[in-house]
């Protein structure tokens, strides 16, 4: 398919109209028509091995897109992949549900895993659009039970009433008092250092944590001022989790924040002062690696923590 700018989250409308003008029976044609646009806005400076990811929300029908993201000079593991960089896209437009998505290569164990907070995990259907495939195989959707039989999710852990990843979230979190820190140096995110704050505690309150009860949140801003926030989303498997920072540098991209990172000039994290899982250093660590001169913040936070924590034996 002809394209030059794919944009991270295509409208619904727009997605019919270009299903019709490149004669796809469906929107559904259009996902894996359009994985090797996803793919070459990949992330990828260790590997070069490019990952493109394409769902339609189950409520608006809009096309989100998703790439693998990868950090020079940190370790592999907080990388992005591009199965939750789909996932973080639909979180941050508040889509409430994926129904179908097509992955330009088999999604590894750890997205299978990262996929079961989905409510309709088994039943969420995943394309593989893998040139090399047989054709029959590479135009089939098919159920994530396939991928992942006998799986372990949610449910072990906790009750099906709380909301799975992607329902809304309300965490209760409020700032501390008198938890000002000293404002930020740099001026236009010290003018907006205000913004960020709540920009941070909204992600926050968004974020999925209900197996550790630690939500966070963090947002963080360009030269251009423009904010840019994300929620720290967990794993029942608690590995395949994307801690905050990573969340809001998917925001980054996908509203089209610039090639490299040292735009990010500042950033602000919210978590709550009693977690007994803390994002400070990892968030700390990735900001001023990926952009030396960004200023990092904490502001911490109280409240219930949004859902409960597991009940032990
Ligand atoms: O399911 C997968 C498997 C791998 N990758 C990425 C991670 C890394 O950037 C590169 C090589 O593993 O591909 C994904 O995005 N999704
Ligand atoms: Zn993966």
């Amino acid at each position: 398919m002809e394209e030059t700018q794919v944009r991270f989250v295509i409208p619904a409308s727009e997605a019919e109209s270009m299903a019709q003008k490149a004669n796809l029976p469906s929107v559904l044609h259009l996902l894996p028509s359009l994985v090797p646009s996803a793919q070459r806005l990949a992330r990828t400076p260790i590997s070069n091995f490019h990952v493109g990811a394409v769902g339609i929300g189950g409520v608006s029908g809009r096309v989100f897109l998703g790439v693998n993201v990868e950090f020079l000079n940190l370790p592999l593991n907080y990388s992005i992949h591009a199965e939750q960089f789909l996932l973080t896209n639909l979180s941050l437009n508040a889509e409430p549900s994926l129904s179908h998505f097509a992955v330009s290569a088999a999604p590894c164990g750890h997205c299978r895993q990262f996929y079961q907070e989905l409510r309709n995990a088994s039943s969420l259907n995943v394309l593989v659009a893998d040139s090399d495939l047989p054709t029959t195989t590479a135009t089939a959707f098919t159920p994530l039970s396939h991928f992942l039989p006998h799986r372990f999710g949610p449910e072990n852990l906790l009750s099906k009433h709380l909301p799975f990843l992607l329902e809304p979230h309300h965490n209760g979190l409020s700032f501390l008092t008198n938890s000002q820190p000293n404002g930020l140096t740099t001026t236009a995110a010290a003018n907006n250092l205000d913004s960020l704050r709540y920009a941070a505690l909204d992600a926050a309150n968004k974020s999925h944590a209900p197996y550790s009860g630690c939500p966070s949140g963090v947002a963080l801003i360009d030269t251009d001022g423009n904010i840019h926030k994300g929620s720290y989303a967990e794993s029942a498997a608690y590995n395949p989790s994307i801690g905050p920072a990573q969340a809001a540098l998917v925001a980054y991209i996908a509203n089209g924040g610039g090639h490299g990172y040292e735009k990010i000039v500042a950033a602000v994290l919210v978590e709550m002062e009693s977690a007994m899982v803390k994002q400070e250093h990892a968030a700390r660590l990735l900001f001023q690696t990926i952009s030396p001169k960004c200023e990092f913040k904490v502001f911490l936070c109280v409240g219930f923590g949004g859902t409960k924590r597991p009940s032990s034996i």
